[in-house]
């Protein structure tokens, strides 16, 4: 629940504006019971009715952006409603109806609903003293929906820019293991229900600690950068590739076959090694590389990946080796 809560921060808005409504609201209803109102109480009933139905249907359903758009319209039609049935008492609930609104649902939504809100008590008018009492809740409505809009959008773009740092490496842009982690779960359930083929490359540059030590580390900047210039200009679109860590990547390719993904390997490896290059000389890399098997875990198909890698290291470095033909005892190193 707390995981969910620190995830999803629609949700964790609805919950939020619905226990302190709930909370908010539940002393007057029982008031306006006490006083006689009936209507208002009736009212504070219906509200948090719907209040809870939506709190209930987000936490259910998962679908925050409908259960989000409902809140703000109900949140704002309740406050109208108070305003015109308890007169001026109740303009002040439109105010935090209409900040949360821009959390809720779409900026264009909120918007929209905000306007209605206004316009509607204004149309009914009946919540106002005077002219000039109207005219200034409708210029303090429309002041406190454009802070709400900025402040939201700045969130909103704030959080989008934080999500994208928590996913990519900053020094070759490609996602890093955390997405890695997370696709090659998508892929085993995808394979899982689809029955497409997936394959898994995990590749380690050979003797990377001596370009580092003998150019320095912005050199190996440079040939881990250059590395995935090369491989993003010989993939496909729908192939993924991570940075695993240090001078490790995994790539990830879908609707491959064994002989598919021997021709795209040879293919990489041809490249690396007509291209691929700091100040001293060549740069090669060693390669493990495991076919997704029916109903394989993502954790056991990268162990068998990396036992591959393993043995292309152990092989002599700059090499292809392929999952299968470890599980199978073959010496599998397919050489440069
Ligand atoms: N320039 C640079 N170097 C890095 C980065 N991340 C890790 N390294 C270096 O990569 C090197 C990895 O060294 P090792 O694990 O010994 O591997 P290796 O030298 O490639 O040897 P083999 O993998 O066995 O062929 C270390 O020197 C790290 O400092 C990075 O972002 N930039």
């Amino acid at each position: 629940m707390f995981y969910r809560l620190k995830t999803d921060f629609r949700l964790s808005i609805i919950t939020l504006l619905a226990t302190s409504g709930l909370l908010g609201i539940t002393p007057f209803a029982v008031m306006r019971f006490l006083q006689g109102n009936i209507l208002a109480g009736v009212v504070d009933l219906i509200i948090m009715l719907f209040i809870t139905a939506c709190m209930v249907y987000a936490w259910a359903s998962g679908d925050t952006a409908r259960s989000g758009f409902f809140m703000a319209v109900v949140a704002c039609a309740g406050a109208v409603t108070a305003g015109a049935v308890v007169g001026e008492a109740g303009l002040f609930w439109l105010y935090p109806c209409l900040v949360t609104s821009f959390f809720l649902t779409e900026p264009r939504y909120a918007i929209f609903i905000n306007m209605a809100a206004v316009v509607a008590l204004m149309v009914h008018g009946v919540a106002f003293s005077s002219t000039v009492q109207m005219w200034s809740f409708a210029a303090t409505a429309v002041v406190v929906s454009c802070c709400a809009l900025a402040f939201a959008h700045r969130n909103e773009d704030q959080r989008e820019r934080l999500a994208h740092l928590a996913t990519i490496d900053p020094l070759t842009g490609v996602k890093n293991r955390r997405s890695m982690d997370e696709e090659l779960s998508v892929a085993t359930a995808s394979a899982a229900r689809t029955g497409i083929s997936y394959g898994l490359v995990l590749l380690d540059i050979d003797h990377f600690k001596k370009v580092n030590d003998a150019h320095g580390h912005s050199v190996g900047d440079e040939v881990l950068k250059d590395l995935v210039a090369l491989i993003g200009q010989n993939i496909r679109k729908s192939d993924q590739l991570f940075r695993f860590g240090g001078e490790e990547f995994v790539l990830l390719m879908s609707g491959v076959d064994q002989a598919g993904l021997r021709a795209v390997m040879h293919n990489l490896q041809q490249i690396m090694h007509k291209f691929l290059k700091h100040p001293g000389g060549k740069v090669t890399a060693s390669f493990g590389v495991a076919l997704l098997k029916n109903g394989e875990a993502p954790e056991d198909w990268l162990v068998r990946a990396d036992e591959a890698l393993y043995k292309a290291k152990s092989s002599g470095r700059d090499q292809i080796v392929y999952a299968e033909e470890v599980d199978s005892g073959e010496t599998a190193a397919e050489p440069a």
